[in-house]
């Protein structure tokens, strides 16, 4: 496809924790644009910090529907102002945070069917849902809904091997279930539950969206094999609920072309098409262009670490997704609730609040920290379930405390120790070839991608822009387009640039860390035996 002035355009969204991001790809795969809605600072009427709302038991966190609705008109004006042509635009597709879902109130559908082009999205969309403050993925406060559906599947493992992953208490079926047992009546008042990606599929399509497969296996309720509703989960969770979710596509799907409501708003084409949305680690999967063998690790709001997989292999920790771009395969995906916002709290104490500040603590400390080790789970870990800070000396003693700079090269070495240890206990092996391709915001920090080199023994890349999730939605929304034709995603994309490479191991990081591993995952067991019931 030759780039010019009219060349076709495609778009890729990702509504994440902390912001609404977009991308634009033209047709030789060139990014051509970029933009972004900060929800905190530029949306300060909903009140969020980091893009939620952490509630008084600690334990619940949500985000306000409107502001995710109010984002996607701001962004769509600034790319609007910025000169983008959306008439170029052929197809269009995006990602959403995991997990969260969003509840249409009875006679919403009429409403996006119906929308008004000379308002504003979320002046119509007002009362069009049951729930306004949505559970997104750091609320852990539905264990006992989670104790019951493992009870119902048969046990865990059992409920892993069907729906990929043991009850979570982010998952969206355990969340479903402790809104249909404590607020009944916004459970009845809804006529359709939506994922974040799904809910934002269904804004640009004027219709309710289908929940895509990939994202789907993030909700405990997908049978990951047959790609059905399981009824064993659907009938624990609440009742009637193949109704409300509709049936899962493939996320490779094409939903149908944009509403009329973007043809004459923004001047999109009448045939410009949606393409199944996904969410935010499946889609930074199909950004990086993964292939089986290599690593992927994302440190954004949350840090992920993740793998292509041939066959699932379900277990009783981490998580096996339907695979977004290959319908044969899966992915293997770790979730770690204490990444971004920790690094913040300690370049803010340790740092002076400055990046460049924190960098310069990572270079000038020794790989392995003279021996110092740290655990900062902040808030309720997921990988392990453990909360609490905790340092360990040379001799395995804990204290109180380190100095700012040890204190800043224990977080991040235990961070990447913690992320290799449980990616090995997955059934992942670092060999010679290996490749880790990092992404998300802190993926622009080079001093702390070489303490992931050094940890992980093996180079590190990364793309162009630290959004792979914007950019594979993009790379979806072209791909959705030739997809039933049986084209591949890698085929489709065998142009597109690749990873750079830009960091390598120092000599002495394979005798250091495959040490320090060792004494990492016995602390880490002793922290587990010592704070858990
Ligand atoms: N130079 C930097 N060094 C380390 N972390 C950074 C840097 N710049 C941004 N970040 C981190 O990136 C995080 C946001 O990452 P991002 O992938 O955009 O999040 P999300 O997609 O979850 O909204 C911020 O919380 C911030 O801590
Ligand atoms: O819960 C998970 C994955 O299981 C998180 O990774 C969310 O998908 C949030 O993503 P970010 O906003 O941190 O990228």
């Amino acid at each position: 496809m030759a780039a010019g002035p009219l060349s076709p355009l495609f778009l890729g969204f990702d509504f994440s924790t902390q912001q609404l991001k977009v991308v634009a790809v033209d047709g030789d795969l060139n990014v051509v644009h970029q933009n972004n809605v900060q929800f905190d600072s530029e949306l300060p009427e909903f009140r969020t910090q980091g893009g939620v709302h952490i509630h008084t038991d600690k334990l619940t966190v949500t985000s306000p529907v409107l502001m995710w609705v109010k984002a996607l008109d701001l962004i769509l004006d600034k790319m609007k102002r910025a000169g983008l042509d959306f008439s170029r635009v052929r197809a269009l597709s995006g990602s959403g945070q995991q997990h969260g879902s969003v509840y249409w109130r009875t006679g919403a559908s009429e409403t996006l069917k119906t929308l008004d082009p000379d308002q504003t999205l979320n002046q119509q969309l007002q009362s069009s849902f049951s729930v306004s403050d949505s559970p997104v993925w750091m609320d852990s406060s539905s264990t006992q809904q989670c104790q019951h559906l493992e009870r119902a599947a048969g046990g865990a493992l059992r409920l892993a091997e069907i729906t990929g992953s043991r009850a979570y208490e982010r998952f969206t079926g355990n969340q479903i279930a402790k809104l249909q047992q404590t607020k009944p009546n916004e459970f009845q008042n809804a006529e359709r539950i939506s994922l974040v990606s799904s809910f934002a599929a269904s804004l640009f399509l004027g219709d309710y969206a289908a929940i895509d497969y990939s994202d789907g296996s993030g909700m405990n309720l997908l049978d990951i094999r047959t790609r059905t509703w399981s009824e064993v989960c659907l009938e624990a969770t609440a009742p009637h609920l193949d109704r409300l979710l509709g049936s899962p596509v493939p996320s490779t799907a094409v939903l149908g072309p944009v509403s009329s409501y973007f043809v004459q708003r923004y001047g999109f084409s009448e045939s410009c098409r949606v393409v199944a949305f996904t969410g935010d680690n499946p889609a930074s999967l199909a950004g990086m262009r993964l292939k089986q063998g290599d690593i992927a690790v994302s440190l954004g709001t949350s840090d992920t670490v993740f793998l292509w997989l041939r066959q699932p292999r379900p277990a009783l920790e981490g998580h096996i997704f339907c695979n977004p771009v290959d319908w044969e395969a899966y992915m293997a995906l770790l979730c770690f609730k204490n990444g971004s916002l920790t690094r913040e709290r300690i370049r803010n104490e340790c740092a002076e609040g400055s990046w460049e500040l924190f960098s310069a603590a990572l270079r000038d400390t020794p790989l392995g920290n003279n021996g110092h080790i740290g655990f900062f789970f902040d808030v309720m870990e997921i990988t392990p379930s453990v909360v609490g800070v905790h340092r360990f000396d040379p001799e395995d003693r804990e204290v109180s405390s380190f100095s700012p700079h040890v204190e800043v090269r224990a977080l991040v070495e235990g961070q990447f120790l913690s992320r290799r240890l449980h990616a090995e206990r997955l059934g992942y092996s670092i060999i010679p070839g290996t490749r880790v391709l990092a992404t998300g915001g802190a993926s622009s920090n080079r001093e702390i991608l070489q303490v992931l080199s050094d940890v992980f023994n093996a180079p590190v890349y990364t793309i162009d822009l630290s959004n792979s999730a914007c950019l594979g939605s993009g790379y979806r929304a072209l791909h959705g387009l030739v997809a039933e034709s049986g084209a591949s995603f890698s085929d489709v994309l065998k142009d597109a640039p690749e990873p750079q490479l830009v960091a390598t191991p120092q000599p002495t990081a394979q005798e250091v860390y495959n040490q320090m591993l060792k004494r990492y995952a016995q602390l880490e067991d002793r922290i587990l035996k010592e704070t858990r019931p």
